[in-house]
């Protein structure tokens, strides 16, 4: 193929800032969390804790140490507010409903508003004041209590700032509000401000690929030598992506269409390199993904050491995380007599009443932090050194935890959802990369209009995919769509045994977008719902009646009720069915119609449902209109994750007449449909 059209790198940089600016101020006026005035009255706090932004009625009940050395409060409900319906039977005050979650950034202040400042001359105290209160991370919720561990994330824990802060909330009446998480955004700023300044020096030969200034290099078989496979259930294409992988010197795309065993071929190509004294980083976008890694790896015996805040990992994974290791690791006993000492002096705070004898308490608490923290960390390097296998979300792989450490290979999972500028977090200083994703389904998720609208894109252009009619200017063009276009096929290896769908559910996809490679294994190519486990009758006519007394004009949610009913009266357990959608308001509809019926049925977005999979799928496409005007189901990305998430049954509920003229795509698909679906026209009569 013809060279690539070099891209400066400082153009690059700076084109992405001012897309990441524009996006940062589209999500924090979207954001129902955008800061809050420092007092706020007790109606506006109900209603913010109603939505799920707030919670209120709150006391500091307790302090400890956390991991980090982080303070760590408990709040509990206020007895003095609570009402006598919300207490639990032995009349202990409980918290009641509230959206706060485990890993939720917040900040504690006194519903009172701010203490009055005396003569404005203490500045710190002043700035707390401006602030509202500490900020921290959700680490526990329960019935009786929240627990928050102060300092933000990606912030390196307490400081004395937080300590005081923290301080002033005894005794007082407290609400907790939910912050937007803004440390992914920073840590993309501050990598492409530092691209910005790089010189042709500074470059890797890496980047120097990325951006097109030379094409990479020739495989390298021989250094990688015979391999042989830890896993003896590794497929052909799976063994071939590895190789691949191994033998690659600077690139390799691995791509995944759905249920083809992506995160599989990455443990076994982990397990390899380690085994040839590799050093590994692997990344991915979100905590779950690199944590679902970590689960998968962990039995190996692989040493790996996970980095992130504790309260937002799965349990699971907790003991390979970085902090929990500092503690029970040889190398933590020198930190341990520390925080013991943190948290003694901690309690006696509370028993000073002199300021003056406070304040001096607050001081030797800051140095203690401080020593505290130097010899963490020096016990944290040396984990990390250590470790073979280090894993991070790629915002986590920019914490200081990773200054100075040199990888051989760095591998990003789920490389197609996350951000390019995210990607280049964690890969500056990267020699050899390795990414695993599908361009074809959706992408990460925009919000600012730095592009055309997503409606606006698919209308009339389907021939051409949407990333190709924004070239260059989308935050949704990513690192792995990018180096596809630039460097070609060569780069990728695509992994084609599906171990998900039916066959019939996956010859569409498979043909209009995967070049009809894919192959249904052989343990899923003719699964039907009728070999699943039925539930037994009695617990079927338990549920009752379908649609009971609730009235709706809405045709098509009544479709899919009625078709989720039929499945279960036929003995499919709800849990085993996903309704999805990709408008929320057909969402709303269709969740008010059946999910108390059927609480263990799943409702959700088609976008958010990527990367799932259930036994039965009920898709509602809901666009139906004389213009045939089909919205941003013209986005065949968005499609291919609704019909390709079920294992035995899918279920396709729309306007045929109105879809089948959105794009040659849509006509395709129908005229699939109408050849091997089971198509049924219900009549309006029958529904109501
Ligand atoms: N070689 C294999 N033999 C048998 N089963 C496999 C093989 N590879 C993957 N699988 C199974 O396929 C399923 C999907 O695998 P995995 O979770 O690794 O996929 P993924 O590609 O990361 O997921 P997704 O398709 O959702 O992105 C899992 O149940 C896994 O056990």
């Amino acid at each position: 193929m013809a060279p690539p059209t070099p891209i400066p790198i400082p153009l690059f940089a700076s084109t992405q800032l001012n897309l990441l600016h524009e996006e940062h101020a589209a999500e924090v006026s979207s954001s129902k969390l955008a800061s809050t005035a420092a007092t706020v009255s007790p109606l506006t706090r109900r209603t913010l804790q109603a939505t799920g932004y707030a919670l209120t009625g709150l006391i500091l009940s307790q302090c400890r140490t956390g991991l980090g050395g982080r303070v760590v409060g408990e709040f509990a409900p206020d007895p003095a507010v609570a009402s006598d319906e919300s207490r639990a039977a032995d009349g202990t005050p409980r918290l009641g409903s509230h959206g706060i979650r485990v890993g939720d950034v917040v900040r504690v202040s006194d519903v009172a508003g701010p203490g009055k400042k005396v003569g404005g001359k203490d500045k710190e105290k002043d700035k707390d004041a401006e602030k509202g209160g500490p900020e921290g991370v959700v680490t526990r919720t329960g019935d009786r209590a929240v627990w928050i561990a102060f300092g933000r994330p990606g912030g390196g824990g307490t400081s004395k700032e937080d300590d005081e802060a923290v301080e002033e909330l005894w005794g007082k009446k407290l609400w907790a509000i939910k912050l937007a998480n803004d440390v992914t955004y920073r840590r993309m700023r501050q990598t492409m401000e530092k691209m910005e300044k790089m010189t042709e020096t500074d470059y890797s030969h890496f980047m120097r690929v990325a951006f097109g200034h030379t094409t990479p290099l020739q495989l390298d078989t021989e250094a990688c030598g015979p391999v042989e496979f830890t896993d003896p259930t590794l497929n052909d294409s799976q063994k071939d992506a590895i190789r691949f992988a191994l033998a690659s010197r600077d690139i390799a795309l691995i791509h995944g269409p759905p249920g083809t065993g992506k995160t599989h071929t990455l443990i076994e190509l982990v397990l390899q390199l380690v085994q040839r004294k590799k050093r590994v980083l692997v990344c991915g976008p979100s905590n779950v993904s690199v944590d679902n890694i970590v689960e998968r790896l962990a039995p190996k015996k692989v040493p790996v050491v996970r980095i992130g805040h504790p309260a937002r990992l799965l349990p699971s994974v907790l003991e390979h995380s970085l902090e929990v290791l500092t503690q029970t690791s040889d190398a933590g006993g020198i930190v341990k007599d520390i925080r013991k000492e943190i948290d003694e002096k901690q309690a006696s705070i509370r028993k000073t009443r002199s300021g003056r004898e406070r304040r001096g308490i607050y001081d030797e608490l800051k140095l203690l932090r401080k020593e505290f923290r130097q010899r963490e960390s020096k016990c944290v390097d040396n984990l990390v050194r250590e470790s073979s296998v280090v894993l991070a979300t790629l915002h986590g792989a920019g914490g200081h935890q990773l200054k100075n450490q040199k990888f051989d290979v760095v591998i990003i999972d789920e490389a197609s959802q996350a951000l390019e500028a995210q990607c280049w977090i964690s890969l500056l200083g990267a020699e050899k990369v390795v990414l695993a994703g599908d361009h074809l389904q959706l992408p990460p998720t925009v919000k600012s209009t730095g592009q055309k609208s997503k409606d606006e894109v698919s209308k009339g252009t389907e021939e051409k995919t949407d990333t190709e009619t924004l070239k260059g200017v989308s935050l949704e063009r990513t690192l792995f769509d990018r180096l596809l276009a630039l460097h070609g096929p060569g780069i990728k290896r695509m992994l084609t045994t599906q171990y998900r769908m039916h066959e019939t559910i996956m010859r569409f996809p498979s043909d209009e977008l995967y070049e009809g490679r894919l192959i249904a294994s052989d343990a899923v190519k003719s699964r039907l719902l009728v070999d699943l486990p039925y539930e037994a009758e009695d617990e079927i006519s338990k549920k009752g009646a379908l649609l009971g007394d609730s009235k709706s004009n809405e045709m098509e949610a009544l479709v899919v009720a009625r078709h989720v009913g039929n499945l279960i009266d036929a003995g499919v357990r709800p849990e085993s069915i996903a309704v999805i959608t990709p408008y929320n308001g057909q969402l709303a509809l269709l969740s008010r119609m059946l999910r108390e019926k059927y609480p263990g049925l799943e409702l959700g977005s088609v976008d958010g449902f990527q990367g799932r999979e259930k036994e039965a799928v009920v898709v509602s496409l809901v666009r139906s209109n004389a213009e045939h005007e089909v919205g941003f189901l013209g986005e065949k990305r968005r499609l291919n994750v609704a019909m390709t998430r079920p294992k035995r049954h899918l279920c396709i509920c729309g306007d045929s007449e109105t879809i089948s003229h959105g794009s040659s795509f849509l006509k395709h698909w129908m005229d699939f449909l109408e050849e091997n679906a089971d198509l049924r026209y219900p009549d309006a009569g029958d529904l109501l």
